[in-house]
């Protein structure tokens, strides 16, 4: 099958989830306090707690009760789209002061590049940020793949697991669904984009398949699948 686009997933698909885990958010954890209480003014930051706050509904919250919630949502893994937002934010610093690589699997980093090469348009959808996405491509363990992308999706475009989200993502590529493939490891989140037509695969990097779709164990069989 020839497809005109392919969408994919970050953590657990182009990347390792204990990346994610284990070195995002942790670091995201220890920074965002005080990078709150320092930045709390800059319009950009001053514009997610004010989404916070509302999201809290307690208008009055001061900064202090704002990152209680924050830590709150990110030791829950809640995909709160000004967490996402902020957490971008803080791991900038993360990636420009070496203090971590963006983690993607070598099989992405060929299969992106040849796909790429074959003239298939690439996109992103995950729930971390559009910045938080292009600083993980852009310092990722295989160099600046950032090139390689024609766009990125996040939760601002709707949750993952919404058929709206997909709609809307459809909408903006202007493309049928069936030129369309979307690449994730969670079957709630490929559902979703089925449902519109979309075609999926499940990549499964560790454990088991526990849906109804086409799996695949990295990008290169994905790309054998295609042929
Ligand atoms: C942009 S890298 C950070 C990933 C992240 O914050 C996250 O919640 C992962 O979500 P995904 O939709 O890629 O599974
Ligand atoms: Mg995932």
């Amino acid at each position: 099958m020839n497809y005109s686009a392919i969408i994919t997933d970050i953590e657990g698909t182009t990347s390792r989830i204990s990346f994610v885990t284990e070195v995002l958010f942790p670091y995201a954890a220890k920074h965002l306090p005080d990078f709150i209480r320092q930045h709390q003014q800059l319009p950009a930051v001053a514009c997610e707690l004010a989404e916070v706050r509302k999201l809290m509904a307690q208008p009055q919250a001061d900064a202090e009760r704002c990152i209680a919630q924050l830590l709150e949502w990110l030791a829950a893994d809640q995909k709160v789209t000004p967490l996402k937002t902020l957490q971008g934010m803080v791991w900038a610093d993360g990636y420009q002061s070496g203090a971590f690589t963006g983690h993607i699997y070598p099989d992405v980093a060929a299969e992106l590049a040849d796909w790429h090469g074959q003239g298939i348009k690439l996109y992103v959808y995950s729930s971390g940020s559009v910045a938080a996405q292009q600083l993980l491509f852009q310092h990722s363990d295989f160099g600046d793949l950032t090139p390689l992308f024609s766009g990125y999706f996040d939760t601002r475009i709707g949750a993952k697991r919404d058929v709206s989200a997909y709609a809307a993502i459809l909408q903006q590529l202007q493309m049928p669904p069936r030129q369309v493939l979307f690449l994730s490891d969670v079957t709630a989140e490929l559902d979703a984009a089925s449902q519109l037509g979309i075609a999926t695969v499940q990549v499964i990097r560790e454990g088991q398949s526990a849906g109804k779709h086409k799996t695949a164990n990295d990008f290169y069989q994905v790309q054998e699948m295609m042929q």
